[in-house]
């Protein structure tokens, strides 16, 4: 398998000793959309600005369509990036701005000029090309950042975190704008964003990441259902994380005991031994809420796994209900579900059961 990009045992500890990232191993596919994903000071940019050639490396190799690129000048490598404040030059026009890269190449001019063409209709930019950047919107700036990014033809092309300037609606446009764009042109993108919404619309696979070090790398779906460390569990989606001792793990399911009874998800991965300390990591859109008046068999239907709860709140929004339980540790636990799903069978103030079937949750290991 040829890979468009390859990080293997990248590092990068700073000049002041800071390790800013640690053992960084990805494989990119041509065409993939790859998201790096994480909080504030987790190694994101730095791991964009490595492959970019801005920062040097500090251990591993870095690969570009199979050619080590460590020592590579960022000019001279097939990436283009786009930065957060999208860099634009404020002197020169749209067109000015987009067609420099070409220049820097010493691209013939009708050549350049007809890709700069190109460029500017694909972005919807055509009518704007003689004004200068800083009389347009945010929207328009940053299909001037990518415009100027694309002409150049980039084989990767590095986004650090280029929609975080823009309003949220804008933003919802502009990022189904740029999925489009990058499914039409086939090139592969990496993208840095500590929004998690984001991360998860647009990639084809994200890189959670912690400290410095990956903590998961799956497709957006794999990484809400399967996380595999506490720290994605707390980080992606809406998670109630409920500890324990793992019991036994049969076939795919595993069984902890804890404060309320044995319950069972999807066995964690590697091999914990039986008494390992793990916890059950339960998504909200996992869980259903059985009545207290639910039936001997709308109970039996998820075996042991069943908690008393009391119905604090219920909100019908539309045809969403949002339900507020309690759980006997006192924790309070969100939850929404189709108003149909529950027909009128929940009250508040009265007791409940959270219930949810094996295979919607997940064990891992603490
Ligand atoms: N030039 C530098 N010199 C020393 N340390 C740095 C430098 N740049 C970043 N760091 C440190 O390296 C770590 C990783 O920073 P980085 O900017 O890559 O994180 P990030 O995940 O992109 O964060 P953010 O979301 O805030 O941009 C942080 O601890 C940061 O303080």
């Amino acid at each position: 398998m040829a890979y468009d990009l390859q990080l293997s045992h990248v590092g990068k500890v700073y000049d002041n000793g800071t390790p800013a990232v640690i053992d960084f191993n990805l494989d990119v596919e041509k065409g993939e959309f790859i998201a790096f994903l994480g909080p504030s000071g987790c190694g994101k940019t730095t791991t964009l600005r490595m492959i970019a050639g801005f920062e040097s490396i500090t251990s591993g190799d870095l690969l570009i369509r199979g050619n080590r690129v460590n020592d590579l000048l960022p000019e001279k490598r097939p990436t283009s990036m786009i930065f957060q404040n999208y860099a634009l030059f404020p002197h020169m026009s749209v067109r000015q701005n987009v067609r420099f890269g070409l220049e820097v190449k010493q691209m013939p001019a009708a050549e350049a000029d007809a890709k700069v063409d190109r460029i500017l209709d694909k972005l919807g930019l055509s009518d704007v090309a003689h004004v200068r950047p800083t009389r347009l919107s945010g929207g328009q700036r940053q299909r001037i950042a990518l415009a100027r990014s694309l002409v150049v033809e980039p084989d990767i092309l590095l986004l650090d975190e280029p929609l975080g300037a823009l309003d949220a609606n804008l933003r919802k446009s502009i990022q189904n704008e740029l999925k489009l764009l990058q499914r039409d042109l086939g090139i592969t993108f990496v993208f840095v964003t500590h929004a998690q919404s984001e991360a998860l619309a647009l990639s084809d696979r994200i890189v959670v990441m912690n400290a410095g070090r990956v903590e998961q790398i799956s497709p957006p779906r794999e990484l809400y259902t399967r996380p595999q460390s506490l720290f994605v569990a707390r980080f992606i989606g809406a998670n109630t994380l409920i500890p324990g001792t793992l019991r036994a793990v049969e076939g795919e399911v595993a069984t902890l005991d804890t404060a309320f009874g044995a319950l069972a998800g999807m066995r964690p991965p590697g091999q914990p031994a039986a008494g390992a300390a793990v916890s059950l990591v339960l998504p909200a859109e996992a869980v259903d809420i059985l009545p207290g008046t639910a039936t001997e068999a709308e109970r039996a239907a998820y075996g042991t796994n069943l908690i008393p709860c009391r119905i604090e709140r219920l909100q019908l929004i539309g045809h969403i209900l949002q339900i507020a339980v309690r759980l006997p540790n006192d924790e309070l636990v969100n939850l929404e579900g189709h108003a149909d799903k529950y027909g009128g069978r929940l009250h508040a103030g009265t007791p409940g059961f959270v219930a949810w079937q094996p295979e919607r949750a997940t064990v891992i290991a603490n």
